[in-house]
C-alpha cells in the first residue's frame, strides 16, 4: 500500500469531489462513517462494549465520527457523543439533527460520560491536524489518554502528526484504528491491536493513479483488515508530499 502524507490525502480527497469523480462530501461520509461502524462491530460487541462515547472534532473526521455514531446506534450499541466545536455548515446541523432522531444523547462534558464506557470513539481529528493541540481538544485529549477505556481512532489516531506520528507522545494511543481511503504515513511501522482499510469509494483509475495498491475488499465488504504493523512503503515521491 501506499502510506498517505497529508497533501497527498488532501489531494485525493479533491479528485474525489472534483468534475472528473463527482462524489458530495455527504456521500464520502457516509461511506467512511460506516465502514467505521462496521469494523467496530467486526471487534466489539454491544454485550461487551455497549456504551461508546463518541468525540468528534470540527472537521470532517468529526463528521465521519457522527455517521459511524448513527449506525452503531442501529448495531444495538448506545453510543453518546460529545461534540464542542460544532460547525455551522448543513452537513453537520443535519448529522446533529438525525442523531439526535435516533436518540443519541450530546454531552457537553466527557469527564462523566467516559467513567461509563466500554469503548471512545476518536473523530477528533483526521490528516488535516497540523501544529500543537489548541483548546478544547488539548483537555480532551489529556482526560482519554489518562483513561483506561480502549479508543478506536478514525484515519489516524488524534493527536499524531499526519506524516511524522505520535511525536512527543502528545497524540492518543487507540488499540484499533480504521484508515480510510490508504493509510497515513504516520502509523508507519506501528503496531494496534486491530487495524482495518475503510471507504471502500476510490474508483480503481484514481488508486491507479496514485499508485495506492489497495488490498482487495472482501465480498461486499466494505472494510478489509490489514497487518498489524504497517508495512508499507511510500514511492520516493510521497516522503517529498
Ligand atoms: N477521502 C477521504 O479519505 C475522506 C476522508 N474523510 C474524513 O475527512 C478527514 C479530513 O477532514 P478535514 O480535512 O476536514 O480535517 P480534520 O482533520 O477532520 O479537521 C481539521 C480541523 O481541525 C482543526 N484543527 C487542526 N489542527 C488543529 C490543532 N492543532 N488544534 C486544534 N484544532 C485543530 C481545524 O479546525 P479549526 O480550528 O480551524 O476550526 C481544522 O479545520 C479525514 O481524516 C477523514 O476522517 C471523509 O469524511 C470523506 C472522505
Ligand atoms: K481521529
Amino acid at each position: 500500500m501506499r502510506l498517505l502524507g497529508q497533501a497527498l490525502a488532501q489531494q485525493i480527497d479533491v479528485e474525489l469531489m472534483g468534475p472528473a469523480v463527482g462524489f458530495s462530501i455527504d456521500q464520502l461520509m457516509e461511506l467512511a462513517g460506516l465502514s467505521v461502524a462496521q469494523a467496530v462491530a467486526r471487534e466489539y460487541t454491544p454485550a461487551t462494549h455497549r456504551s461508546i462515547l463518541v468525540c468528534a472534532g470540527p472537521g470532517n473526521n468529526g463528521g465521519d465520527a457522527l455517521v459511524a455514531a448513527r449506525h452503531l446506534r442501529l448495531f444495538g450499541f448506545a453510543p453518546t457523543v460529545h461534540f464542542p466545536k460544532r460547525p455551522s455548515k448543513d452537513l453537520f446541523v443535519n448529522l446533529v439533527k438525525q442523531c439526535t432522531a435516533y436518540g443519541i444523547p450530546f454531552v457537553d462534558e466527557i469527564e462523566t460520560p467516559l467513567k461509563s464506557s466500554q469503548l471512545v470513539l476518536d473523530g477528533i481529528f483526521g490528516f488535516s491536524f497540523s501544529g500543537d493541540i489548541r483548546a478544547p481538544f488539548d483537555s480532551i485529549i489529556r482526560t482519554l489518554k489518562a483513561s483506561p477505556v480502549p479508543i478506536v481512532s478514525i484515519d489516524i489516531p488524534s493527536g499524531w502528526n499526519v506524516e511524522h506520528g505520535n511525536v512527543g507522545g502528545i497524540g492518543l494511543e487507540p488499540e484499533m484504528l480504521v484508515s480510510l481511503t490508504s493509510p497515513k504515513m504516520g502509523v508507519r511501522g506501528y503496531r494496534f491491536k486491530h487495524h482495518y482499510l475503510g471507504g471502500r469509494f476510490v474508483p480503481p483509475a484514481l488508486a491507479e493513479k496514485f499508485s495506492l495498491n489497495l488490498p482487495a475488499f472482501p465480498g461486499t465488504d466494505g472494510i478489509v483488515r490489514l497487518d498489524d504493523v504497517v508495512e508499507g512503503e511510500g514511492p520516493a515521491e510521497s516522503a517529498k508530499i
